[in-house]
């Protein structure tokens, strides 16, 4: 046995943080010592290119439940004396530097609480998280011998000889005792190991075998002695099984994989049992290399509204999975898309934090929102009735996507959104209602409600049908401030119609309201008194066709947004606003020559015909009303009266 040696003192470091880790992903393990064992087979393969049995090249999962002990084993290159004291007994070159960094701030106290194993290249050490003593037996062709590496831990390690004779590694990890918390025999069974490989390992270029138990029915064992068909009995087997796939679907030629393969690929990894809408698989090569392979799902996944939906696309690198749910690839409004990039240009090794601020990283994600977005419109110009399909979906998404941070995608977002409307009954672009828009027409006229229908019925609209001006119908919370967010389209401003003046008269009609109205200014200021501060004001409109009266708000806060604010939870809006109530009467309605004579002769009738007036043009509006027994009391009066 050799003597013992001091790990180097950054590296005892590292190593005190795996022994003692508490990092709750521990299984990861396996992964960086597998990642490992490829690679060497990599260095093995290139460097005797042109004589190898690529056949043979093969890593090994060997669980032994009476040792206690787990061994990986490669024929990849294989260490040499020194190499096994250079690599092992110092931690990896590209995770030292940040590694000590990291280690020198938090000497000096500035240290943030960053995961600190998940952040450097940690690699081998990990396998100290699992296991209270690493034996790693390595020959090289380099070297007659191979040698025995074998560590504690903490108190360093030996290097002796050793008589294998098998070019590669072999890394055997004795599990630490199970805990409470972490129960390491599990790592001896082969299906959390097959669990493991498929999780993280799938697309390893080598085969990863290990022998696993199966049962299998006994040949000649199903038919009884007559003859008869009968169930077989079992034996158990032990088979040599390739726990991987090796090859990744996303690097295969996409002319050569069928839709069905990606459909199932789909379905195998994304937790749906539906097929995805659409598949966008694409390469980038250049200042950031990368393979994404996306799906849009076909309906709403489950728990989509749900606070703890994850967004975000599995990350790989070479294949590799490095972690799920890396939602700094994904803006907000594309939360939707499911799938995974895979890119050489990041580090096995990176953290969700490291992430954050990942230069590449940021060029994959622009370069996905821009595809993502590029085949929607191309679904919305070449696919109107798929695209109206995943609007139905995911619109609710893109609405957010323009309204969120200040509004600082909408440019990208504006001709991707539908909305319908009152004259095609379907949903239309605001690109095609500009294009519909008469001549004279200056604005985006657009009206809120509960649903299409009661707002294809305001009096308002079929006003505005009559004149031929076409209405976009808002349906749900967010529509309104998408529309503030907005402001304009193509220099269009857009207008809510249940709001403030909508400038649709004539200059002939323009005058005889204001006439009208002067004339009766009595009456009209007697209406507003009687209703005190339920109304901001009352006044006389041309926009009622053949409706007696309407509700429209004041400038500033709309009735949309008043009930948006209502139903926000109780705490999270202390200064409920209110939208400013105009009480709008219909001249040219019978409903006004009777308030101008009950206001010659029975002044306190006015002022129930007011009230019902008003209650009237709330429920229109879709308000409750204060006090819905008066009204039906008024309202009876009223008729009775009318016949006697
Ligand atoms: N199975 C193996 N066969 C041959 N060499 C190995 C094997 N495992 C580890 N090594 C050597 O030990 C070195 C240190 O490994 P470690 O996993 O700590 O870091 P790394 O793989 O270089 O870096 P990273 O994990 O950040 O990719 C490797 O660079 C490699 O030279």
């Amino acid at each position: 046995m050799g003597r013992k040696k001091q790990f180097k003192s950054e590296s005892k470091r590292l190593l005190d943080l795996m022994v003692n880790s508490i990092y709750t992903h521990k299984e990861i393990f396996l992964r960086e010592l597998v990642s490992n064992a490829s690679d060497a087979i990599d260095k093995y393969y290139f460097e005797n290119a042109g004589h190898v049995d690529t056949t043979s090249l093969q890593i090994r999962l060997t669980p032994n439940k009476d040792d206690r002990a787990l061994t990986i084993t490669d024929n990849g290159i294989g260490m040499t004396e020194k190499e096994l004291e250079e690599n092992l007994g110092t931690i990896a070159k590209s995770g030292s530097l940040a590694f000590k960094e990291e280690m020198d701030k938090k000497d000096k106290g500035e240290n943030s609480d960053v995961d600190i194993i998940g952040q450097f290249g940690v690699g081998f050490y990990s396998a100290f998280m699992v296991a209270k003593d690493v034996t790693v037996i390595s020959k090289s062709d380099a070297e007659e011998t191979a040698h025995r590496w074998e560590s504690k831990g903490d108190d360093g390690y030996t290097i002796s000889e050793d008589p294998s004779t098998e070019r590669g590694t072999k890394i055997i990890l004795t599990l630490k005792d199970d805990t409470d918390q972490d129960q390491y025999s599990e790592y001896l069974e082969t299906y959390t190991l097959e669990n493991l490989i498929k999780k993280y390992s799938d697309y390893i270029r080598y085969p990863i075998k290990m022998e696993v138990e199966t049962q299998k029915p006994i040949p000649g064992t199903d038919k009884d002695e007559d003859g008869k068909d009968k169930a077989p009995e079992y034996e158990t087997v032990v088979e040599d099984k390739t726990l991987n796939s090796m090859v990744p679907l996303w690097k295969r030629q996409k002319s050569k994989i069928t839709q069905e393969e990606y459909n199932q690929f789909y379905k195998d990894h994304f937790f749906d049992y539906e097929d995805p809408q659409r598949v966008i698989h694409f390469s980038v090569e250049g200042n950031v290399s990368f393979t994404a392979l996306l799906y849009i799902p076909a309906r709403v996944p489950q728990g989509f509204y749900n606070q703890d939906y994850k967004k975000g696309l599995q990350l790989y690198s070479r294949g590799v999975f490095i972690m799920d749910h890396a939602e700094d690839l994904l803006p907000d409004y594309l939360r939707f898309v499911k799938g995974l990039v895979d890119s050489q240009d990041l580090s096995l090794n990176i953290s969700r934090e490291m992430l954050q601020h990942d230069h590449q990283l940021k060029l994959i994600a622009s370069r996905i929102e821009k595809k993502v977005l590029s085949e929607l419109e191309s679904m919305l110009k070449d696919e109107r009735e798929e695209y109206e399909k995943f609007y139905r979906n995911f619109g609710l998404d893109i609405k957010f996507g323009v309204y969120n941070n200040y509004g600082m995608d909408k440019e990208k977002l504006q001709d991707l959104l539908l909305f319908y409307t009152s004259n095609e009954q379907k949903l239309s672009t605001l690109d095609e209602y500009v294009s519909r828009m008469k001549e004279d027409q200056k604005e985006i006229y657009y009206i809120s409600g509960q649903d299409i229908a009661q707002i294809d019925k305001l009096p308002i609209v079929q006003t505005l049908k009559k004149k031929d001006y076409e209405v976009l119908y808002l349906t749900e919370n967010v529509d309104e401030f998408v529309m503030s967010t907005l402001g304009t389209y193509k220099e269009k401003t857009f207008k809510n119609a249940g709001q403030g003046e909508l400038d649709l008269d004539s200059d002939e009609e323009k005058e005889e309201l204001k006439n009208t109205s002067e004339a009766n200014k009595d009456l009209i200021d007697f209406i507003k008194e009687s209703l005190g501060d339920k109304v901001a004001d009352v006044k006389l409109t041309n926009k009622l066709s053949d409706d007696p009266v309407d509700l429209s708000a004041g400038e500033g806060v709309s009735f949309e947004m008043e009930k948006v604010f209502a139903n926000m939870p109780q705490g999270s809006n202390p200064f409920p606003m209110k939208a400013q109530r105009i009480l709008e009467i219909n001249p040219n309605h019978p409903i006004f020559e009777t308030l101008k004579k009950l206001y010659d002769t029975d002044k306190d009738k006015v002022k129930e015909v007011a009230d019902v007036l008003y209650d009237q043009a709330l429920l229109i509006e879709g308000f409750e009303i204060e006090d819905p027994i008066a009204y039906s009391r008024k309202i009876c009066e009223l008729l009775v009266n009318q016949n006697q």
